[in-house]
């Protein structure tokens, strides 16, 4: 199993001290390799959903493993690690720091997972979406679609087994959302990645073999 929730519950606390329950998850897993994407309301809770198993959030219960390991039991400088090493993520926003180039945003996060030999990995990657003759670009010198692939490659480089995508494609032009699904979808069959990624779009979601509701498994509330 790439990844299995159990139990995973989160509230946010609203400025009068009342609870919001947003996750109340029995049980949610990836096999190995397979690409789920996911859909469901606005305000679900999807964006919670991804940032608690990157770790962005943190959980108020239940377990999270990756690769059969829980996150949940880790100390946190070891599970800040394991999650670099093993977790993948592309935003929709695609979050590149506007003070480097293509290839020393790729790099960077190589270097923050250990992962020393760098350059000719993050210059092969950026080979590899497309942006070969863009590599001492600064983001705000790209156009909208090669920054979202510069954000594909990074997710990339350091060999996650499992990549998280929250609307990767929502804020670019219809022809590079193809292109930026497409390189998304191949890189994780080439490299047995699992994919777990959220969308809108009913073209998107009707690509993909199993797609998952939220509201089919997330039931806030329910075990209050
Ligand atoms: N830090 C926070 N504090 C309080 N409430 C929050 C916080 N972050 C998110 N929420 C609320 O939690 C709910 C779920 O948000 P989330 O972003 O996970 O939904 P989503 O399903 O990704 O929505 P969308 O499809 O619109 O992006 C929303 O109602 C949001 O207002």
């Amino acid at each position: 199993m790439s990844l299995e929730l159990k139990g995973v519950r989160k509230s946010y606390t609203e400025p009068d001290g009342t609870k919001l329950p947003i996750l109340d998850v029995e049980h949610f897993a990836l096999e190995k390799g397979e690409q789920v994407v996911l859909v469901g309301e606005s305000g679900g809770g999807k964006t919670t959903l991804l940032n608690v198993i990157s770790g962005i959030t943190q959980a108020d219960a239940g377990t999270i493993a990756v690769d059969g390991y829980d996150l949940t039991g880790m100390m946190e400088v070891k599970r800040d690690r394991f999650r670099a090493e093993r977790i993948g993520f592309v935003f929709q926003t695609f979050n590149l720091l506007d003070a480097f180039t293509a290839l020393e945003n790729v790099m960077l996060g190589m270097s923050f997972a250990g992962n020393t030999g760098g350059k000719k990995v993050a210059q092969e990657l950026l080979e590899r979406v497309g942006l070969g003759h863009r590599l001492h670009h600064r983001p705000g010198t790209l156009s909208v679609g090669e920054q979202q692939r510069v954000a594909v490659a990074r997710s990339l480089a350091n060999q996650p087994s499992l990549l998280l995508a929250d609307e990767p494609t929502a804020n670019v032009d219809v022809k590079n959302q193809e292109l930026v699904l497409k390189l998304i979808r191949d890189a994780c069959s080439e490299r047995n990645v699992s994919l777990l990624l959220v969308t809108h779009s009913l073209d998107v979601a009707g690509q993909f073999e199993r797609t998952e509701r939220l509201g089919d498994f997330n039931k806030p509330g329910g075990s209050k």
